[in-house]
Formats: C-alpha cells, sequence, structure tokens
C-alpha cells in the first residue's frame, strides 16, 4: 500500500534509507532537515518526492516517521510528536545508535495515535551528510527493532515492510540488550580507534617520519576515528554507564597484556593472540551480526596505471560484484595488495580461480 513517509534527518542515515525505500516501493516521501541546502540536494537528487518547511505541518500528514536526526535532537523530535494531533495509527521509528533513552523517552509519550517502534541500521560509515547516502548502505545488515511498551506484532511487521527495500536482517532486541551489545562492538571501539590515533599524533611530535609507516594495519585499526566527532558525542554520552564500564574492563585487560610482555610469558601470549585470532576468523563466516559477512580475497597487483581496472574489469566480466575495495601498503615501483569483499563463498572462490587463471597471485585468508 502507498504510504506518506516523512524522514527528518536526511544526512549519512536519513538519505540512504529514503534512496532505498524510494528503489523499492511507491511511497510518497516527504523530507525534513535543519539544514536547506541538504533539502535542496535531496529534491534536486530526487532523493525525496517533497522538502518539508515545517516538521510539525509533515508530521501531521504522514502514515509513518522515521526521524534519522542525531540521537539527542530525535528525542526533541519526539517530544513535539507527543504534542501533535498526528494520523490514527502512525508508526514512529528512529535510526538512533543508543536504544535505551530512546524508547525511555518513547515509554513516557502519552500521544494514542503513535506507535513507536526502535530501530538501529547496523550499517555506516566514517561519513557524514546526504553526499554520503548509498540506497545499498544497508544491504544484509543486521536492522535492530526495539518496540516501545504495548506495540502490537502487526505494526512491527508494517514498518518492516516499508523497509524491505534496505535488504537488511531485522531482529527484536531489548533496548538494554542491544545498548550492551553495540556497546561492546560498535561505541567502545570508536573510542580505542580515537585513543590509538591519540597515541601516534603524540609520537609524531617526536618522530616526524612516523605517518609514512602507518600502513595497512594501523589505517585498519583506526578508520572508524575519521567518523563525525558530534554523532560519536552524543553516543557515548547516551552509552555513558556502558562505556564506563567497558574502560574499566579494557584497562584491567591492559594491564594483563603488560604483564605478559613485560614478563615474555611467551605461551600465554601465544595462546591470547590465537584465541582472539580465532574468534575473529569466526565472525568473518558469520552471516548475521553485527560485522557483516563478507569473503575476502588479496590480490598481489603491480603499481602500475591500469593494474586496478584490470582486476574490475575481469571480475566484472564474469558479472562478479565487489562489495569493497582497499589498496594496502602500494608503494611506488613495489608490488602491492588489493584486498577484494565477495558477498559469497561461492563468488570468492570464482574469483580466486579467475584471477589466478590469469596470472594474478591471489591468497583466501
Ligand atoms: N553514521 C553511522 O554510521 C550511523 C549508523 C547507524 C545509525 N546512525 C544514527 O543515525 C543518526 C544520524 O546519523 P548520520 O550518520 O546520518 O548523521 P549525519 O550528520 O550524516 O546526518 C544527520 C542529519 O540530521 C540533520 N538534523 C540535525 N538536527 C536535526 C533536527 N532537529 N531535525 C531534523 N534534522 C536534523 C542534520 O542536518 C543532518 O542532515 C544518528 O542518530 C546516529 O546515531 C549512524
Ligand atoms: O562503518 C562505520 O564506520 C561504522 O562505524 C558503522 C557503525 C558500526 O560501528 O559498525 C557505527 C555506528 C552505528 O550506529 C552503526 C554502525
Amino acid at each position: 500500500m502507498e504510504r506518506i513517509i516523512l524522514i527528518s534527518g536526511l544526512g549519512l542515515i536519513g538519505g540512504s534509507l529514503a534512496k532505498s525505500i524510494k528503489a523499492s516501493g511507491n511511497h510518497r516521501l516527504i523530507g525534513y532537515d535543519v539544514s536547506e541546502a541538504t533539502l535542496t540536494y535531496a529534491v534536486e537528487n530526487g532523493i525525496i518526492d517533497e522538502a518539508a518547511t515545517s516538521f510539525e505541518e509533515a508530521a501531521q500528514e504522514s502514515d509513518i516517521i522515521i526521524l534519522a536526526a542525531p540521537i539527542s535532537e530525535t528525542i526533541e523530535l519526539m517530544k513535539k510528536l507527543d504534542n501533535l494531533p498526528l494520523q490514527e495509527g502512525i508508526i514512529v521509528s528512529d535510526v538512533a545508535s543508543v536504544k535505551g533513552s530512546i524508547l525511555e523517552e518513547a515509554n513516557k509519550l502519552t500521544n494514542k495515535s503513535i506507535t513507536f517502534i526502535g530501530g538501529h541500521p547496523m550499517a555506516g560509515s566514517h561519513k557524514k551528510g546526504i553526499e554520503a547516502a548509498k540506497e545499498h548502505l544497508f544491504e544484509n545488515a543486521i536492522y535492530v527493532l526495539t518496540p516501545a511498551s504495548g506495540c502490537k506484532g502487526d505494526k512491527v511487521e508494517e514498518l518492516k515492510h516499508v523497509l524491505e527495500g534496505t535488504k537488511s536482517n531485522f531482529i527484536t532486541l531489548q533496548p538494554s540488550e542491544h545498548d550492551e551489545m553495540t556497546g561492546v562492538v560498535s561505541h567502545f571501539p570508536h573510542l580505542i580507534a580515537s585513543s590509538l590515533v591519540q597515541q601516534a599524533k603524540k609520537w609524531a611530535d617526536t618522530h616526524s617520519f612516523l605517518p609514512n609507516l602507518a600502513a595497512g594495519g594501523f589505517r585498519d585499526i583506526t578508520r572508524i576515528a575519521s567518523s563525525n566527532p558530534k554523532m560519536w558525542q552524543d553516543i557515548f554520552y547516551h552509552n555513558q554507564s556502558k562505556m564506563s564500564q567497558l574502560l574499566d574492563e579494557w584497562i584491567k585487560e591492559m594491564s594483563h597484556l603488560k604483564e605478559l610482555v613485560e614478563q615474555n610469558h611467551k605461551e600465554q601470549m601465544i595462546t591470547y593472540l590465537e584465541q582472539a585470532k580465532t574468534y575473529r576468523d569466526g565472525l568473518e563466516k558469520s552471516e548475521k551480526g553485527a560485522i557483516p559477512a563478507f569473503y575476502d580475497l588479496y590480490v598481489d597487483i603491480q603499481d602500475r596505471p591500469g593494474a586496478l581496472a584490470s582486476v574490475v574489469q575481469l571480475l566484472a566480466g564474469e558479472e562478479i560484484s565487489i562489495k569493497n575495495i582497499q589498496i594496502l601498503e602500494i608503494r611506488e615501483g613495489i608490488t602491492g595488495a588489493l584486498l577484494l569483499s565477495l558477498p559469497s563463498e561461492e563468488l570468492q572462490k570464482k574469483s580466486y580461480q579467475l584471477l589466478g587463471r590469469n596470472g594474478y597471485e591471489v591468497v583466501i585468508q
């Protein structure tokens, strides 16, 4: 059924949702954003059908509202909705990375027209803004739903139907379970990534060549330190107690590691690293999880013009779509490695054989 859908906050996540909803259904999409430039971009690029000048007015004509602003702003928007004469049975959802404070607010809503279903698509990027929005951002990702108390199952199904263009895997969680788990695998890693960059920055004061040595490993583990600082401050604030607990645990863990290093406990260190490797390798293969399943291939290529294009063309010729490409440690004149992420084990094997037959050195890890 055609619906009027309002997305409030058309940045990376709101813009990506708008694109995927538009591609999958015949809904009328209204967009609202505090940034006029964002709204203009959204209309000019056909991401939304209509730009709203007033959140309140647009909300009153909508069947479904998705709040995709920063977390603290989302809470303010929920308060506004509580005082508006909305369509009977309207579904209000959000995309905030922390669910506890959102659901606390949702359970305080007195507006009987609203069915609130919290949402969190577990995919994103270190980029922000509508220019970074992608229709396929949430494909195969976990999309967590946290219905407010008293929410009926058919409303959850209705929301899933509207969001089916995301091609995500929906799961329902309690807000506290969500915040505990995303605290561990999403929020806390951002703190650590930023702290590693801070450490390198301090050392670079006395070792000016240091940034040149920051190769694949450092870049892999710190990519997320390039994310939007305001958004992450908001996330840490709303998941504060979990962050504090995880910091305590981390400090203990680091003391343990310090002991292993300083006392050269060789066997214990190998066991520690092996356990971590086994667990991390297992995550790669899992079909469902916070970390999407990708099947990686390392391809040795020469650092010469067209080397990357040749690999991509070869795979495209066999209609193999690549999920992600990363160039690792390419320096002038030396062999570099290309990291290709394929969407399935079958395509990983097919690519491995195809590239091998064409003279490339390929490694599956
Ligand atoms: N970036 C990620 O990786 C990611 C992933 C999943 C969920 N989230 C969540 O999605 C939400 C948005 O994050 P994003 O990455 O899209 O950020 P973003 O900065 O790209 O977009 C946020 C948008 O909200 C707009 N905005 C701010 N205040 C507003 C208000 N009061 N009303 C309407 N619009 C307003 C901004 O102008 C901006 O266009 C956050 O709650 C975040 O926790 C982010
Ligand atoms: O890929 C990234 O840059 C992300 O940080 C995305 C990420 C994550 O931690 O996986 C970040 C925050 C979200 O709420 C969901 C996804």
